[in-house]
This record gives C-alpha cells, sequence and structure tokens, in this order.
C-alpha cells in the first residue's frame, strides 16, 4: 500500500537469506551489522522476514504509534509445540487470551497491591538466604570460603516466586522438596534450550519433516515435564494439605475455578504458573550474578555500596525491602547492571500484525521484530564511555532523559519489572551489608556472555569468595 521502501538489508543468499552473517551470541553480530549499514535493519532469516532495531528513537516507535501493529508474538513452529499452540502468556498473540492471562498475572501476583502485602515473605527469604550463607562460612570467620553466586541467587528467587505462585519453599531448612528444585532447574535449562528460534523448522518449514524426527521427540519430552510439573504444584493445593498455601495465586485461582470453571481451568493455571516461575526465575538471578561480577571487578564501588549501606541501615538490623528508595547508589549499581548486561538482549521478539511505517520505512506484514537492547545501552551517541562500568551516570538512581529498557516498552512490557527490582535490590542490598566479598583469584571476573537462548546468562559461572563482615556477626549469630 505505501510507496516507502523496505529498510536497509545486507546483501543476501538463495534460500538462506542473511543467516550465514550470524554468529552466537546473536546480539553481538546484529551490533555489528547495525554499526555497518544502520540502526534499522531488514534481514531475512531463511523465509521469515525479519525487522533489527537498535535505536532508542526507533524502539519507542515501534512501541508507541506502532505499537498495537507489534503486539504479536512470532509464530515459531517449535514455540507452538513447547506451548500448546501459543497458549502461554509470554509467547500468545495479542488477543483475548493474552489480555485474559495478562489481567490473571497483574491482578493476582504482580500489582503493587500484591506485591506490597508480600513484602515480609521477600524479607524473611532474604534474612534465610544470608543465614544459609553465614552458616556455610568457615568455621573460622575471618576465613573466606567460596561459593556459586549464580546458585545462591538462584535458591533465593525460585523460594521468592514459588512462595509467591504456589506457597512453596525449595531452598532452606525446613523446605523438603530438593528433588522437585532439582526437577525445575532441568526443566528450565531444558526449555531455555529450545528457546524461539532455535530449530531449523523455525527458518525452513519445508525442513519441518526431517527437523521433527530429533526435535518433536524432544520438545514433547519437555512439554510432558511441564505439564506434570505444574499439575503436581495445582494438585498439592487442591489437596489442601496446608491451609497457608490457598493464599498464593493458585489457591486464588481454584478459589475463582470453583465459581467460574471454565474461565479458571487447570490449563490456565498451569501455564500461568509456568510463565511466571520460568520467565522470572532466570531473569532475575542472571542480573544478581552480573551485579556482583561487575562489583567484584570494581571494588570501589562495592566500598561504595556497602557505605550507603551501614550509613543508611546500620548493623544492628537486616536491610529491608523498605530500606530500598533510601538506597540511591544501591540502585544505581542494578540500572547500570541492566544497561550493560539487560537479561534479555534482544527483547522478547514481536511480530507485525499488519504492514506499518517505521523510520520512514515500510514494515510488511508478518516480519519478526528484535529490538537491539544490548546495541541501544552501549550507544556511544547516548552513553559516555558506554563500555564501562559506572553507576555514578544514574546520579539519583535514575539516568534522566536517557531511555533505559531492559523490561521491554508498550502493552508487552514485562508486567514483572516491580517484583524484579524488589528481589534484586534486597538480595544484593543484604549480601553486601552482610559480608565481605572478593574474587577467587587476582585474575578479573570473566564477563564472557553465554551463547544462546532469549534470556541471557554469564558463559562461565560466577564463583567467589565470602567471609561475614565482623560487625556483622553478633547480627547473623541470631538470625
Ligand atoms: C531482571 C529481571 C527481568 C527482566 C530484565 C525482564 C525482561 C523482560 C522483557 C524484556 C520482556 C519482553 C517485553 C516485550 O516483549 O517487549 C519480558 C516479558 C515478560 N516478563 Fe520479564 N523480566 C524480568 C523479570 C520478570 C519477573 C520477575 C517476572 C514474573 C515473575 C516476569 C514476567 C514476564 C512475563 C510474564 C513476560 C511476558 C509479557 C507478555 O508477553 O505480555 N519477568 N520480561
Amino acid at each position: 500500500k505505501h510507496t516507502a521502501k523496505l529498510p536497509p538489508s545486507p546483501p543476501f543468499l538463495p534460500i538462506i537469506g542473511h543467516l550465514h552473517l550470524l554468529k552466537k551470541p546473536l546480539h553481538h553480530s546484529l551490533s555489528l551489522l547495525s554499526a555497518r549499514y544502520g540502526p534499522i535493519l531488514y534481514l531475512r532469516f531463511g523465509y521469515r522476514p525479519t525487522l533489527v532495531i537498535s535505536s532508542p528513537q526507533l524502539a519507542e516507535e515501534c512501541f508507541t504509534t506502532n505499537d498495537v501493529a507489534f503486539a504479536n508474538r512470532p509464530s515459531f513452529p517449535s514455540v507452538k509445540e513447547v506451548t500448546n499452540n501459543f497458549s502461554t502468556l509470554i509467547f500468545s498473540d495479542y488477543g483475548p487470551l493474552w489480555r485474559h492471562l495478562r489481567k490473571i498475572a497483574t491482578v493476582q501476583v504482580l500489582s503493587n497491591h500484591r506485591l506490597l502485602s508480600s513484602t515480609s515473605a521477600r524479607n524473611d527469604e532474604a534474612r534465610y538466604l544470608v543465614h544459609r550463607l553465614f552458616v556455610r562460612s568457615a568455621d573460622d570467620k575471618s576465613a573466606f570460603q567460596k561459593v556459586n553466586v549464580k546458585v545462591i541467587a538462584f535458591e533465593f528467587v525460585l523460594n521468592v516466586v514459588m512462595g509467591m505462585i504456589a506457597g512453596k519453599r525449595y531452598y532452606g531448612e525446613e523446605a523438603k522438596d530438593w528433588e522437585e528444585a532439582r526437577r525445575f532447574r532441568q526443566m528450565t535449562e531444558e526449555t531455555l534450550a529450545l528457546a524461539p528460534g532455535s530449530r531449523l523448522m523455525d527458518f525452513f518449514p519445508w525442513l519441518r519433516l526431517v527437523d521433527s524426527i530429533s526435535s518433536l521427540r524432544q520438545l514433547k519430552s519437555v512439554v510432558k515435564k511441564r505439564t506434570e510439573f505444574s499439575q503436581r504444584l495445582i494438585d498439592e493445593i487442591r489437596k489442601g494439605i496446608d491451609a497457608q498455601k490457598k493464599k498464593t495465586m493458585i489457591g486464588d485461582l481454584l478459589g475463582l475455578q470453583d465459581r467460574e470453571p471454565e474461565g479458571y481451568n487447570d490449563d490456565l493455571i498451569r501455564t500461568l504458573s509456568l510463565s511466571l516461575l520460568q520467565a522470572g526465575t532466570e531473569t532475575s538471578s542472571n542480573t544478581i550474578e552480573w551485579a556482583m561480577s561487575l562489583l567484584l571487578n570494581n571494588p570501589h564501588v562495592l566500598a561504595k555500596a556497602q557505605h550507603e549501606i551501614h550509613t543508611v541501615v546500620g548493623r544492628d538490623r537486616l536491610l529491608e525491602e523498605s530500606d530500598v528508595p533510601s538506597l540511591p547508589y544501591l540502585q544505581a549499581i542494578i540500572n547500570e547492571t541492566l544497561r550493560l548486561h539487560p537479561a534479555t538482549p534482544l527483547n522478547v521478539p514481536h511480530e507485525s500484525a499488519a504492514e506499518c511505517i517505521i523510520g520512514g520505512y515500510k514494515i510488511p506484514k508478518g516480519a519478526t521484530l528484535l529490538i537491539n537492547i544490548h546495541a541501544i545501552h552501549r550507544d556511544p551517541s547516548i552513553w559516555k564511555d558506554p563500555t564501562e562500568f559506572k553507576p555514578e551516570r544514574f546520579g539519583n538512581g535514575k539516568a534522566e532523559g536517557l531511555l533505559l529498557l531492559p523490561f521491554g516498552m508498550g502493552r508487552r512490557k514485562c508486567p514483572g519489572e516491580g517484583l524484579a527490582m524488589k528481589m534484586i535490590s534486597l538480595a544484593l542490598g543484604t549480601l553486601i551489608q552482610c559480608f565481605e566479598w572478593e574474587r577467587i583469584g587476582a585474575e578479573e571476573v570473566d564477563m564472557t556472555v553465554g551463547s544462546s537462548g532469549i534470556a541471557i546468562g554469564k558463559a562461565v559461572r560466577l564463583e567467589a569468595m565470602y567471609r561475614p563482615r565482623p560487625e556483622m556477626v553478633p547480627l547473623l549469630v541470631g538470625l
């Protein structure tokens, strides 16, 4: 309909299009192409037209005037298999099902009101976290002990999110279900390995039969595990083993199911539970791990954060969620971490539901949209010394006028932003308050990025040395 041209596009090959230009991690390859061809790129991944955006102005244009046009998710055949025909909150198209799921997730778990009423559970979880670390620390409390930071961050985050959804704690003294926690981790890893666009069939539909012989078996096995896991969560609460568990998202939804069985059936409760657990745990725990890695490579920042916490909170009580607004430097550290290492560097892919115009170019219907958040956050025309870790650039906790979009934008923006920021600041703040942290050796922490998936963490998991701060030992002993 429009006379406008398609966006710039590098030369491509028949059949594979531009796939030969891409290497892992994909956001790095796309940043290099954008540096050469400009902030709006039109590529072909096999048969799939793909729009790559790497400027804040163009990202805003996609998610303001054209937000509805881009509100769908791409219909990758591999995702169809894992998501029961795109029926999850993350991968459903913009429509009645998505609206229903999103409203429940927001009202039942992620609204400000719900987050406020679950504050004390998160404070308790932070206390358990530092208590577990204190108990595991060396007998001689002045000696350093090694810990895998990703593991402790994941334990904390999973306990918090699982507590809100199903009233369960997998890690801690009274927690019993280690085997179930192990199954969850394994299932999450297998699901992440099946990232959208990870299969040949996603780009070459005619290869579907060949690909599916190996892929479909694997996909079906993951689907089975996911269904069984989430149904167990529902069944436990339905049996009413623990009245406390009724005050959870699943408990609330089972109450609604009694009144409206179709609108709140088990399929819907399963898909919502899995969407929140899997969207919330890797992203948030990876961010805690990146933040700690950056702090270990920048001890002066760590010392400044510790000084702020000790000045504001003191040494006689543990930092709590309500302290965070008074800790602007801690918030600046988290913003700077999310700037340098956004948990989903290419956002979650969107798809155009109609032809539209972006940056004066014509974008056809059915184009996959990738927003290169990683490139936007490191644009030298916007950020001074873009690759350096400088929390100071956020002044009072926010960089005024600079577009930071680790949680996306528009109507599909992450609904878990509030919860994520609370969990990350609480965990990081209490870890800094209670313990001294050092690198394992003299070498800097390896900051190589993992290679595949939507949520990308570190390639090498962070191990660090820690010991209780002497002045915090009396408090830690009494926890
Ligand atoms: C550091 C932590 C997190 C980051 C950086 C993050 C980032 C994102 C991003 C970039 C998107 C895609 C937005 C778009 O499509 O434009 C997203 C979607 C989503 N996130 Fe998060 N997220 C985080 C934590 C969480 C948490 C804690 C939850 C809930 C427990 C959550 C639940 C979701 C859901 C359900 C969606 C899909 C929304 C939809 O399609 O409508 N996220 N997240």
